[in-house]
């Protein structure tokens, strides 16, 4: 029986020939991502057993991306635990608040995370790295704590979903309207403890921003991790991060691998999908009902990247916000910011009555900096709708790709991006 990627890495890293899914396996981690609300609980459980070290402090990314820059007592001293152990233990991967951004989509970016590798990290969106060829999954505090200190972690070998997609999106369907779609079809529990590999020319033909919001949503399904093989799309961005081939190895699934479920998306049928409150999997068209929003919000380690404020800033071009609605747009990372600014998009934003915020998950949790008061509507290009994930419970988070929030907050309820493709197309 042939292997998967996955299955293939994890093999790699727990000294095995081969592994099958149910497999319980101790892996190795190549890298360890911490933050600053997860990280200080896993070192107080290290320090109360004396067991107070890590296990390589260069294969550590030290990322404060959630409370920062802190908006109370509370999490300036969650932000002071972190950057003071990343001190002491000389975590070689600091990324401080004005240097990096969202930990993600910080981590992506630097080159540090290659195919074939493994990553953990306490946080659920850990799967985000897969589009690189890599396993990558968030772990609880217990086993976060045990990766800082002996590099490694239990697994159960995961059974694997595949997800061919194919043809080509209409103009205004973004990779977010895809993964929205599938979550849709499968359930928020449709792919649990599973991979979900993409694959087909749809995802040939995409570029990585677009891979790694795909990916960063595996666990919106219950996935264990998201995962595209490498391509010349990953070398290329590997490349023009100073990474050569000959650094990684790259895996492809065998023919005869092991699929528990086989997923077929036509990308050409597919609509700008919404997900209505309170799960991510209750998927409807855009605009199909008259919904006013008062909130709407552009950022998040799915959809904070460069493509996606451009797709923003082509439809808020020359236009305004709706009046009583609070948009505001969060580049990912202090990087994306800065090229933001370089194009001109900010500027657009700014014109059109957008509040653009510093690189955080701020609004995206609820934590600051956009948090939803009694009875809001926000639609959002983030990954979550729970009840309270943005705020007050009775508040109504509606996710979306970056072009339906911009068609919204212009319209001041939810919109078809489509309406906007004959001007975007003559802009362009
Ligand atoms: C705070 C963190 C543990 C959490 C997660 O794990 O996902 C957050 O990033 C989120 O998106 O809800
Ligand atoms: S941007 Fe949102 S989803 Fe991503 S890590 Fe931060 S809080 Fe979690």
């Amino acid at each position: 029986m042939g292997m998967t990627i996955a299955e293939k890495i994890l093999a790699a890293h727990s000294g095995h020939d081969a592994v099958v899914p149910g497999q319980l396996i101790e892996c190795a981690t190549d890298w360890v991502l911490c933050h600053e609300i997860t990280t200080p609980a896993a070192l107080r459980m290290l320090e109360e057993r004396g067991m107070d070290r890590v296990f390589n402090p260069d294969q550590i990314v030290a990322v404060p991306d959630h409370s920062v820059p802190a908006m109370n007592i509370k999490a300036a001293k969650m932000y002071q635990k972190l950057k003071s152990w990343v001190h002491e233990k000389g975590v070689k991967h600091f990324f401080d608040v004005g240097r990096g951004g969202i930990a993600h989509v910080v981590l992506e970016n630097t080159g540090l995370m290659k195919p074939g590798q493994t990553l953990v990290s306490g946080d659920s969106h850990t799967c985000n790295a897969g589009a690189l060829g890599a396993f990558a999954t968030g772990v609880g505090s217990t086993d976060l704590a045990g990766a800082i200190y002996a590099g490694k972690v239990w697994f159960k070998v995961p059974e694997t979903m595949l997800i061919r997609v194919t043809g080509q999106t209409q103009p205004g369907v973004t990779p977010k309207d895809i993964v929205l779609e599938v979550i849709k079809r499968i359930g928020a529990d449709g792919a649990n403890y599973m991979v979900m590999e993409w694959v087909g020319d749809y995802i040939d033909n995409l570029d990585m921003e677009g891979r790694f919001t795909l990916t960063n949503m595996a666990i919106e399904a219950g996935g264990k991790t998201g995962i595209v093989a490498v391509d010349d799309t990953t070398r290329a961005y590997m490349s023009a991060r100073g990474v050569t081939p000959d650094q990684y190895t790259e895996y492809q699934s065998d023919a005869d691998a092991n699929f528990k479920v086989v997923v077929e998306v036509d990308a050409s049928a597919v609509e700008p999908t919404v997900a209505y409150p309170h799960i991510p999997s209750n998927g409807r068209v855009a605009g199909s009902d008259r919904i006013a929003v008062t909130h709407a919000y552009v950022g998040s380690c799915t959809n904070g990247r460069i493509t996606d404020l451009r797709d923003v800033a082509r439809i808020l071009k020359g236009r305004r916000v709706a009046d009583g609605v609070q948009m505001i747009v969060v580049p990912a990372t202090q990087a994306i910011w800065k090229q933001a600014a370089q194009e001109g998009l900010l500027e657009i934003f700014v014109d059109a009555g957008a509040s653009v915020s510093y690189p955080s998950c701020g609004a995206c949790l609820g934590m600051h900096s956009g948090v939803l008061g009694p009875d809001d509507v926000c639609i959002s290009s983030s990954n979550r709708n729970f009840v309270g994930r943005m705020g007050d419970p009775s508040a109504q988070i509606y996710l979306a790709s970056p072009a339906t929030v911009a068609a919204s907050a212009v319209a001041g309820f939810i919109s078809d991006p489509r309406e906007y493709n004959d001007t975007i197309n003559a802009a362009d």
